[in-house]
């Protein structure tokens, strides 16, 4: 069971929220956070918009397949990401888009595929005017819940905040569709794995299907609904933190029920060099990411074969 913190009391500095933050952050590295200022509506509304992108005939997917690209953005198809090198790649679909910047943002004569452009699909209609505005919507939060994770690890919040100025963000549709008669024991929805960047906010349909690794190496269901988000910490945090940020291993090995789940994977730029403070050492937040990448999308490991 995880912890439920209300992001207003986290906002407001409210001493008690802020202690079972850092519990949170500390010992199992998820929580859920509700009273976000985003409605189960809101979100609802957001699942089905990627649920119609999903109902399309593949030919139709085909137009933004990411496969073609030399970057994540756009659909990836059944089997196109491979999270755990010791798993099959997984059966559930994406689609994958940055955050974006403005055609004339310095970044860009980088050329970094972090950073590389959006495909949008012609259809359904209205698709990328409202997965961009969620963009924005999710973006806020998931600021407000790092403000609140700088307070209490101690750093410097307006630090924090100068370190997600443009971030790496990538916002994600997952659609697991039933869990296949073929698949076996290597087959998953998603399979194990930790979060490459610092914090992700997944928002679910509330079909059940997230696990979280315990401590024991036991997997914890998660149930969530809809209004209600999950936030969890990934690679990067670990890493900036000296560890006080915990990167916690999930998956969703999938059931007979159809289930979508839209996560933000909220990063900070490029050159935020995100290893332990007074360390000495340089972790490049965008390599790590890139690293991560090209690890673990069937395209991009092609790639660099
Ligand atoms: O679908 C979920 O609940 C988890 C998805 C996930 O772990 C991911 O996309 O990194
Ligand atoms: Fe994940």
């Amino acid at each position: 069971m995880l912890e439920n913190l209300d992001l207003q009391l986290l906002k407001a500095r409210n001493p008690a929220e802020l202690q079972r933050l850092a519990q949170e952050v500390r010992n199992v590295g998820f929580l859920k956070i509700t009273n976000t200022g985003l409605s189960a509506a809101r979100v609802m509304e957001v699942i089905e918009t990627y649920r119609r992108f999903f109902q399309q005939p593949e030919a139709v997917k085909h137009t933004v397949d990411m496969a073609r690209t030399g970057s994540n953005r756009g659909w990836g198809g059944g089997q196109s990401e491979q999270v755990d090198p010791n798993a099959n790649p997984d059966y559930k679909q994406v689609f994958d888009c940055g955050f974006e910047l403005a055609p004339d943002h310095p970044v860009h004569a980088r050329n970094l595929s972090v950073y590389a452009p959006n495909l949008w699909p012609d259809t359904p209609k209205g698709f990328r005017e409202d997965i961009q505005l969620y963009f924005q919507e999710a973006s806020g939060v998931a600021m407000e819940v790092l403000r609140a994770i700088a307070h209490v690890v101690g750093q410097d919040a307006s630090a924090f905040d100068a370190a997600f100025d443009p971030p790496m963000a990538l916002l994600r549709g997952n659609y697991y569709p039933q869990r296949p008669a073929w698949a076996g024991a290597r087959d998953f929805g998603i399979a194990a794995h930790t979060d490459y960047g610092c914090l992700t906010l997944l928002a679910t349909d509330g079909v059940p299907g997230l696990e979280v690794k315990r401590a024991d190496g036991t997997w914890d269901a998660v149930t969530t609904q809809p209004g209600e988000f999950v936030i969890n910490f990934g690679e990067m945090l670990e890493f900036w933190t000296a560890g006080q940020v915990k990167a916690t291993e999930h998956r969703v090995v999938g059931s007979a029920n159809e289930r979508l789940s839209v996560p933000l994977f909220f990063n900070p730029s490029y050159d935020t060099n995100v290893a332990p403070p007074g360390s000495g050492e340089v972790i490049t937040a965008g390599e790590h990411l890139t690293r991560r990448y090209d690890e673990t999308y069937v395209h991009l490991q092609n790639q660099k074969a």
